[in-house]
């Protein structure tokens, strides 16, 4: 019987959904390397072993592909958060539209000829939304497979305006060791438009009087942020009515995808834009309520999708949060409707609307939750002309069979997950819909996130 090598020697084939190389073992057996890219010799540690496959980090470099790259930040690869600063940006895209095309095939949904990519304007500095883990000693990132924290005072994907707040709270250790009795995470938030930073608390229930008193003073101290507040929306700071809700704002100025970035070449980048005439807008929401974290790409990926719906009359919006696409959608001419399980989300989407002169006719918006939402729609026989559908990483999943019934000449399916979105794309398919064409929008560079895109017609 073969004696399992202590460090085996492995050649990448490919990079696959986690941002991982794959290799197989002596034994033909698949391992999933961290740190690899398609191409390399790598000697190997393995970690795991499971029934089907091993997982292992890299031991030693033995042939470099030469797309590897000098990692920008110090943390990385201990920390957790970033997986493929190893590998230049160009690359990165490269990889990504090939696993978004393999997702597709392993669905049974054959991918349009070519994919459209669209880079980050900014592949560092582009979050305005940053979830770092707590405790007594700093916070930062959970390290790689694990809930060790890695303690960070600037982390390289986040806003200038958060890092100068992130490097303010760790500098204060009697503020983290306060925190840390409250909560184990915490959210900053910078306002586009304001540059404000927000410091949210998810805390699970109201905090005692005296606590808060020291949260207050410290936070007042530290005078890095304007705000506290828990996710449900229950002030710490200011301690007043719902009136003082902390809110961010994205002021929009929308210019029209290019053709190239529906039907590029795949791997191609393309530079995204020309202005679009007159549609200028602005979208509030609330402090650790969902907002895309990538806000300056996220312009671009509006952009994109109005371009990809052409102009339609009567639109459903599922999974609407505060109106990212249903305001742009009307404000364009369409009739909305936006379905969204979230109270905040739907709270700020009939705000938006109203803020940007769009009547309940012209954009309306109901809680619930988007399958049974569009369950019910079906059954009371109403008509579409475009679904966008936007769900969070589970996806639509079989409700997505319901789509094609309202008779869209077009659908937009938009996701953060290339396997739930592949099989989403694979039932529509089998409902009778057709994929037009595909994008890769990076909305998260250095990280093995994978925004994508798709245009469907019936
Ligand atoms: C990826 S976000 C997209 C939001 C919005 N389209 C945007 O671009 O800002 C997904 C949204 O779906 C909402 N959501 C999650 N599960 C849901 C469900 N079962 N039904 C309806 N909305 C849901 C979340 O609250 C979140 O706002």
């Amino acid at each position: 019987m073969a004696v399992p090598q202590e460090n085996p020697l492995v050649h990448i084939e490919k990079l696959v959904h986690g941002g991982r190389g794959l290799g197989r073992l002596g034994s033909g057996k698949v391992v999933l390397v961290a740190g690899a890219l398609p191409g390399e010799r790598v000697r190997i540690a393995v970690q795991q072993e499971a029934r089907g496959h091993a997982e292992a980090v890299v031991q030693e470099i033995v042939a470099a592909a030469a797309e590897r790259v000098r990692p920008a930040c110090p943390h990385y690869p201990d920390c957790g958060g970033c997986d493929l600063q190893h590998v230049a940006y160009a690359a990165q895209l490269r990889l990504k539209t090939g696993i978004v095309r393999e997702s597709l095939q392993r669905a049974g949904v054959t991918p349009p000829a070519e994919t459209g990519v669209l880079a980050s304007p900014l592949p560092y500095g582009y979050r305005f939304r940053l979830r770092l883990h707590l405790n007594r000693q700093g916070l930062g990132f959970y390290r790689r497979q694990s809930n060790t924290l890695v303690p960070v005072n600037r982390c390289l994907l986040a806003s200038e305006g958060i890092n100068a707040a992130l490097a303010k709270i760790a500098a204060d250790p009697d503020f983290i060791r306060l925190l840390a009795q409250v909560v184990t995470e915490v959210e900053l938030d910078e306002c586009p438009q304001t540059g404000r930073v927000f410091l949210v608390l998810a805390t699970k229930k109201a905090l005692m009087p005296a606590l808060r008193e020291r949260l207050a003073r410290s936070a007042a101290r530290a005078r890095f942020v304007d705000c506290l507040c828990t996710a449900q929306g229950q002030f710490l700071f200011p301690f007043s009515t719902a009136d003082a809700l902390p809110t961010l704002c994205q002021p929009f100025r929308l210019e029209p995808a290019s053709r190239d970035a529906l039907s590029g070449e795949a791997g191609r980048q393309h530079s995204p834009c020309l202005p679009l005439a007159g549609l200028a807008y602005a979208l509030h929401w609330q402090a650790g309520s969902f907002f895309q974290a990538n806000t300056r790409h996220n312009a671009n990926l509006v952009a994109l999708a109005l371009t990809a719906a052409a102009q339609p009359k009567r639109a459903l919006d599922l999974f609407c949060g505060a109106g990212n696409f249903s305001i742009p959608l009307a404000l364009n001419g369409a009739e909305v409707l936006g379905v969204e399980s979230s109270p905040a989300g739907i709270h700020w989407a009939r705000r938006n609307a109203v803020a940007n002169g769009l009547d309940a006719r012209k954009a309306s918006f109901i809680m619930a939750d988007a399958g049974r939402a569009l369950d019910r729609l079906v059954r009371e026989g109403r008509r579409f002309d475009l679904v966008l559908l936007d769900p969070p990483r589970q996806g639509l999943g079989r409700a997505a069979a319901h789509v094609p019934k309202l008779l869209p000449k077009r659908i937009v399916s938009i996701s953060c997950d290339p396997a739930t979105h592949a099989r989403d794309l694979q039932i529509m398919c089998t409902a009778g819909c057709r994929l037009e064409q595909l994008t890769v929008m990076d909305m998260f560079p250095q990280t093995h996130h994978i925004e994508s895109l798709a245009l469907l017609s019936l």
